[in-house]
């Protein structure tokens, strides 16, 4: 705002706007606008401005009208653009409510615009309603078609839903910081997934431990075992009372009955299925004092949650990746809240551990500080047994030495895809996202 003249970098928004509203609106000539109290009401205005005058059809309902962007409703006026008590009749609204200094959900009266909205939202920067740096949503909010915003993504946009995401320029390269959040794309992941070389045998690829599964819960380990193995070419060991299943299921799993005779790995999977008894915690307390990587989720989580000693067993040197969904982050560190960022980095920073917070936006922070996002395109992830999946393709790109934040983002967005690919529109049981790991690592794998 310094180096360019006043109103210049909002008028460049309001044209990025006013493009993306042109796009969508496909020949259809009727736009309204929800314009709040800011500069986000600013940038709506300005669009509604440029859209005049490609001979669009626009109304704007002011909803604080004793505060509204001056500038902007005189240039809107001045083309002809009208201000009306209520959007009727319209193709295209543009949310110019609230954006980066919103709090908190909508207010009833812009609430209650929203609420009657028949035609697609365009929202401007974000969904009015969603909170910019956590994406919470906590009441009335905007469900927004596409979001168009400026100069560099921002946390809500990789935390909730913000429809399809328009990045628009506004010359602020070289301006920016780095990035607080980062999520990793396709090729990011391709380039990172271990696959053989010619000079590879089964054991260079990493031996993955796989310490899961019980007489109650033997699934666990079957499927554990099996994302293991698909995810990479190394070799898959099974120590556990599920030794029978998994051999019956993956017969080139090498599978022992208990730990203690399981042999060398280079990075343990424990938890899925275990139960939390005695024996379970024996189990644990092996596994931690290997002094390997580890990928603890489900009940390990829950135990290491309930006995503090159990931490006592782990050189702290001993890389660790906690996978917890909201109830075992619960018993690890307290409540999620609202803000899945700053509770992940909590975590992990009590606990020197990655921590992979499950959710819709999967969060993975480092003790670090780094943080990587991967927001899924759907919910069939959301199924029994889809967490053990998870921990057995994590496991694997542990074994394969792969540092653990990337290794936790590679698995939580190969996961996701599986769980797409599998889905097609229909729910799967988590054995259906498991056959379509390969697909999955295939579609990242550079051509
Ligand atoms: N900072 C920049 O460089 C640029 C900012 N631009 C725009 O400016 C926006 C930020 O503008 P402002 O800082 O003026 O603030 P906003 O337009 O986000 O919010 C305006 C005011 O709304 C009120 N408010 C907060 N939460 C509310 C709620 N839930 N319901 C109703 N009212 C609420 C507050 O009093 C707040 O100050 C960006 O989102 C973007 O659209 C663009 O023009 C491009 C350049
Ligand atoms: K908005």
């Amino acid at each position: 705002m310094a180096v360019v003249p006043a109103g210049a970098l909002m008028r460049r928004a309001a044209f990025g706007v006013a493009v993306v509203a042109a796009e969508l609106l496909a020949g259809k000539r009727r736009v309204g606008l929800l314009v709040g109290a800011g500069n986000n009401g600013g940038d709506a205005l300005w669009a509604g401005y440029y859209l005049r005058k490609r001979g669009v059809a626009v109304s704007a309902v002011l909803l604080t009208p004793d505060r509204v962007h001056a500038e902007g409703l005189a240039a809107f006026r001045r083309v002809g653009g009208r201000v009306v008590p209520r959007l009727r009749d319209v193709d295209l609204v543009i949310d110019g409510i609230v954006g980066l200094s919103a709090r908190g959900p909508l207010r009833p009266d812009a609430a209650e615009h929203v609420a009657h909205l028949e035609a697609p939202v365009l929202s401007v920067d974000l969904p009015s309603g969603v909170d910019p740096d956590t994406g919470a949503v906590s009441g009335p909010a905007v469900r927004a078609h596409t979001t168009v915003t400026f100069g560099c993504l921002k946390p809500v946009h990789a935390l909730a839903d913000c429809g399809d995401v328009r990045l628009v320029d506004i010359g602020l390269d070289g301006e920016l910081h780095g990035p607080d959040l980062v999520e990793l794309d396709i090729a990011d992941i391709g380039v990172a997934w271990p696959v053989p070389g010619p000079e590879d045998d089964k054991y260079t690829q990493g031996v993955t431990g796989i310490a899961a599964g019980s007489a109650t819960y033997p699934g666990a380990a079957v499927l554990a075992t099996g994302a293991a193995l698909l995810s990479t070419s190394g070799l898959v060991r099974y120590a556990g009372p599920a030794a029978e299943d998994v051999r019956a299921r993956w017969p080139e799993s090498i599978c022992t009955g208990s730990i203690t005779d399981a042999g060398r790995v280079q990075a343990w999977v424990v938890g899925p299925g275990l139960g939390t008894g005695l024996g379970a915690e024996a189990v644990l307390r092996t596994v931690l004092e290997a002094g390997v990587p580890v990928c603890a989720d489900a009940d390990a989580i829950t135990m290491l949650a309930n006995n503090p000693d159990l931490w006592d067993a782990r050189d702290p040197d001993t890389l660790l990746v906690l996978t917890p969904h909201d109830r075992e982050y619960e018993r690890l560190a307290g409540p999620v809240g609202t803000d899945r960022v700053t509770a992940a980095r909590k975590a992990a920073e009590r606990y020197n551990a990655v921590v992979l917070l499950k959710g819709h936006a999967t969060v993975i922070a480092g003790p670090d500080g780094r943080v990587l996002v991967n927001r899924a395109r759907s919910s069939w992830a959301a199924t029994a047994g889809s967490g053990d999946v998870l921990s057995g393709v994590l496991g694997s790109l542990l074994a394969a030495g792969l540092d653990p934040v990337l290794a936790a983002g590679c698995a939580a967005k190969v996961h996701a895809l599986a769980a797409d690919l599998a889905s097609d529109g229909a729910p799967i049981p988590a054995t259906s996202l498991l056959a379509a790991l390969p697909d999955a690592i295939r579609a990242v794998r550079p051509l």
